[in-house]
C-alpha cells in the first residue's frame, strides 16, 4: 500500500477546498438574489419547483458519476435551495415595505441571549442583513409591552413546536394586543445536555431547563432518572446557572451555538424525543405589512363563532367555498365568559387576494367577533422530492389502462369508493402511497446475529450498511419484524429507528401479537399488523384508535370479506390511515406456500379507496419475482413488500423487482 500524505497536509487542502465551497455558496446566493430581482420586475413567483426538480435530477446524475449517492445529493440541495428561496422572499418583502428597510431592529424576545427566542431572532435579522439590537423579556405580555411602547420594533413569541404542539399563553396574549403579526420563522430545536467544559455524563447531579425542554427530552431525562431537574424561566437562564455554578455538577437543556454564548460544552446532542423538533415563531409589529403576491402569504385571524349548533361548521364553509386552505385552527377560552371559544386560523392566502377579501367580509356576518391578526410571508419550504422513478431510471409513460370498476359495490362500507369516491392517500414524513404514489417497502427479519450481539456496535454498523443498501435500492420503508424477540427492545429498537432516520427511512414495526403494541406504538412510524392479527378484533379496535399510519396484512386463511371487515374495524374506530396488505392466500396450489390471490387484488382496486401493497415474496420462488410484480402493477396495486434477510446478499435481485415497479 502506498504511504498516505502527511495528515496536516492533507487537512490543510481539506480547510483549502472548504473555503472555496463557501465561496462558492455565497456566490451562489448572490446569484439567487439577482433572480429575485428579475422575478420582481416579470412579477413571477419565487418557488419553481418544476425547475427544482429539473435541477436536483441533473445534479443527482452529475453525482453519482462523481461517486456521490443521490440521498446525499439531495438532502445537500434541499437546505441549499431552501436558503435560496427564504433570501428571495425576505428580499422581496424589504422591496414591498421600505419603511421596514433599517440598519438595525430592536428585538424583544423571551429569556436572554442563547435562548431559542434570541437565535429565532438573530436569524431573522441575518437573512435581512440587519443589526439586531436584544432586548431580553422575563414573559410574553413583557415582549408585547415593548412593542407597544416603541422600545422595541419586533417581538418574536414562540407559538408552536413540533413535539409538545401549541403555546396556549401566546394564543392568549394575541387576544388582546394591537400588534400585527408580520412575519413567522422556523427553526431547529436541537438539545443539548450543556455542561462547563470538560464535564461529563457521570459528574451531573442537577439539570436546569425550561418546562419546554423538559418536555420534549421526556424521554431522555426518564432513562437519567438521577437527575434532579431545576425548571428555569427560560433556556438562558438555565445556561447562565450552569455558567455560575462553582463546579462540574450542573448542565443545562439548550443549543449548542446557545450554550457557546455561556462558555459551555455539549457533553450529549439530540436529546429530543422527536427526531424533527421545530419550533415555529411569530414575528410582531406596531404596523401592519403587505406581502407581495409573488410571496407564499398567511394570514392569521382571531373569531368567535355564534353558539349555536354547527356555527364553527357554518365559518370552515365559507372558507371552502372561497378554496381557501386553513392550515391551523386552535380554540381558546374566551376570559370571563365561561363555555366561549376564541378560534384562531391560520389561512393560506395573502389578505389581499380576491378570494380572502370575499371569504372576510362573509365570515363578518356570519360570526360575532372577528380581527385579522396579519398577513406575512409564509417561511415553510416544502422540500421539491424526487420520484423514485426519477431517481431510479429515466421516467416511462407507458403506464397500462386502469382497470376499472369490474364489480362496483355500493355498499356503504367505510373502506368503500361509495363512501368515499377518491382514492386514499397516506402521508407519513416524505414517504406517500396511494392515489398514483407507489411504495416500495422492505421486511427486515432482525437476524440471529443483531440478536445476539445487539448491543456491539460491530452488528449497528452492519445493520446500517443494509439499511443504505436499501436506500439505495429504492425503498422508502423498512418494516422490522422480530422486534420483541430482542432481549433489550427498549434499548435497540430507538437505535434501529435513528439508523432508518438518518436515511429517511421509515420505521415500521410488525405486530405478532397483542403484547408488542405498546413498544410498537412509542417507537415506530407507521405500525404493520401481521396476518395473524387479522381476527383479533380487539387489537384491531385498539389499532384503530392510534394516531399513527397502519399496514393491515391479509390472513392467509381470509376471504376477500373477512379481509375488508376486518379494515371496518380499524376504520370505525377513527383511523383512516390504512394500507393493505396482502401477501397470498392458501390454496390447492401448494399446501406449503401461499398463492397469490390477485383476483382480490382487482376486487379490492375497483371496491376500495384504500391503497394495497402486495407482498409476492411467500407465494413463489425468487426466479418469478420481476415476473410478478409486473403483474401486480399492471393490476394497479400501489406498492410492494418485498422480505429481505439481513444476512443474506438479495439486494441485486430487489433492485431488479424495485425498478420493476418504478418502470
Ligand atoms: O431559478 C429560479 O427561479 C430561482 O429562483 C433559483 C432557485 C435556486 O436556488 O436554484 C430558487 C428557487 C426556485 O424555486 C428555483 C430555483
Amino acid at each position: 500500500m502506498q504511504k498516505p500524505q502527511p495528515l496536516n497536509h492533507t487537512r490543510e487542502q481539506i480547510t483549502q477546498l472548504d473555503n472555496d465551497l463557501l465561496s462558492l455558496l455565497a456566490e451562489r446566493r448572490r446569484l439567487s438574489l439577482e433572480v429575485a430581482r428579475s422575478k420582481e420586475v416579470d412579477v413571477r413567483p419565487i418557488r419553481d419547483t418544476q425547475r427544482e426538480k429539473e435541477l436536483l435530477a441533473r445534479l443527482v446524475t452529475a453525482g453519482r458519476e462523481k461517486g456521490l449517492d443521490a440521498h446525499y445529493v439531495i438532502s445537500l440541495y434541499q437546505s441549499i435551495i431552501e436558503d435560496s428561496v427564504l433570501n428571495q422572499q425576505a428580499y422581496l418583502h424589504g422591496r414591498a415595505n421600505p419603511e421596514t428597510q433599517k440598519q438595525q431592529y430592536c428585538i424583544a424576545y423571551l429569556g436572554a441571549r442563547g435562548s431559542y427566542s434570541y437565535l429565532a431572532a438573530s436569524r431573522y435579522c441575518q437573512r435581512r442583513q440587519v443589526e439586531m439590537l436584544d432586548l431580553g423579556c422575563q414573559s410574553f405580555d413583557e415582549i408585547v409591552q415593548a412593542v407597544e411602547s416603541g422600545h422595541a420594533d419586533y417581538g418574536f413569541l414562540p407559538i408552536e413546536n413540533t413535539s409538545s404542539g401549541s403555546i396556549n399563553e401566546v394564543y392568549d396574549v394575541l387576544q388582546h394586543t394591537s400588534l400585527s403579526i408580520v412575519g413567522e420563522t422556523t427553526i431547529e430545536v436541537s438539545h443539548c445536555l450543556l455542561g462547563k467544559p470538560g464535564s461529563k455524563l457521570s459528574e451531573i447531579k442537577t439539570v436546569y431547563a425550561h418546562p419546554q425542554p423538559i418536555s420534549q427530552c421526556s424521554r431522555y431525562l426518564s432513562q437519567h432518572k438521577a437527575l434532579r431537574l431545576e425548571y428555569c424561566s427560560s433556556s438562558a437562564e438555565a445556561m447562565e446557572k450552569v455558567n455560575q455554578s462553582p463546579d462540574n455538577s450542573a448542565a443545562a437543556i439548550g443549543s449548542a451555538e446557545g450554550g457557546a454564548l455561556y462558555q459551555l460544552e455539549s457533553i450529549e446532542s439530540g436529546l429530543a424525543n422527536q427526531k424533527i423538533n421545530q419550533s415555529r415563531f411569530i414575528v410582531v409589529a406596531r404596523k401592519a405589512v403587505a406581502v407581495p403576491e409573488q410571496l407564499p402569504a398567511k394570514t392569521t385571524l382571531i373569531m368567535a363563532t355564534g353558539q349555536k349548533a354547527g356555527a364553527l361548521v357554518e365559518a370552515l364553509l365559507v372558507l371552502k367555498a372561497h378554496q381557501l386552505n386553513m392550515s391551523k385552527l386552535e380554540s381558546r377560552p374566551i376570559p370571563g365568559t365561561p363555555w366561549e371559544e376564541m378560534f384562531y386560523l391560520d389561512i393560506d392566502a395573502n389578505i389581499s387576494s380576491e378570494e380572502m377579501q370575499q371569504g372576510l367580509k362573509q365570515l363578518e356576518r356570519i360570526t360575532r367577533f372577528i380581527k385579522v391578526l396579519g398577513c406575512y410571508p409564509c417561511e415553510t419550504v416544502k422540500p421539491t422530492q424526487l420520484s423514485n422513478s426519477q431517481l431510479l431510471i429515466e421516467p416511462n409513460t407507458s403506464k397500462a389502462e386502469v382497470i376499472s370498476a369490474v364489480n362496483p359495490d355500493p355498499s356503504p362500507y367505510r373502506f368503500s369508493k361509495a363512501y368515499k369516491a377518491q382514492a386514499s392517500e397516506i402521508h407519513c414524513g416524505p414517504f406517500t402511497i396511494g392515489a398514483g404514489h407507489i411504495g416500495a417497502i422492505a421486511k427486515v427479519t432482525l437476524s440471529k446475529s443483531l440478536l445476539q450481539q445487539e448491543s456491539s456496535q460491530a452488528a449497528l454498523s452492519a445493520f446500517e450498511r443494509r439499511v443504505k443498501q436499501l436506500k439505495e435500492t429504492g425503498f422508502q420503508a423498512v418494516i422490522l419484524d422480530g422486534c420483541q424477540q430482542l432481549a433489550s427492545a427498549e434499548a435497540i429498537i430507538p437505535k434501529l429507528r435513528q439508523t432508518l432516520h438518518q436515511y429517511d427511512l421509515l420505521c415500521v414495526i410488525a405486530i405478532e401479537q397483542a403484547t408488542d403494541m405498546p413498544l410498537a406504538t412509542e417507537h415506530a412510524d407507521m405500525l404493520f399488523l401481521t396476518g395473524k392479527q387479522m381476527f383479533n378484533q380487539t387489537l384491531l379496535a385498539q389499532a384503530g384508535t392510534l394516531p399513527i399510519p397502519l399496514f393491515l396484512e391479509r390472513n392467509d386463511m381470509a376471504s376477500y370479506e373477512e379481509f375488508m371487515a376486518a379494515t371496518e374495524t380499524i376504520l370505525s374506530q377513527g383511523n383512516q390511515q390504512l394500507i393493505l396488505c396482502d401477501s397470498g392466500i392458501r390454496t390447492y396450489n401448494n399446501a406449503n406456500l401461499p398463492t397469490l390471490d390477485l383476483a382480490s387484488l382487482i376486487l379490492i382496486k375497483a371496491n376500495s379507496h384504500l391503497p394495497i401493497v402486495i407482498n409476492p415474496c411467500y407465494a413463489i420462488n425468487e426466479d418469478a419475482l420481476v415476473l410478478q410484480t409486473q403483474g401486480i402493477k399492471q393490476l394497479k396495486a400501489d406498492g410492494i413488500v418485498l422480505n429481505y434477510a439481513l444476512e443474506e446478499d438479495t439486494i441485486a435481485l430487489m433492485g431488479e423487482v424495485v425498478r420493476e415497479l418504478y418502470r
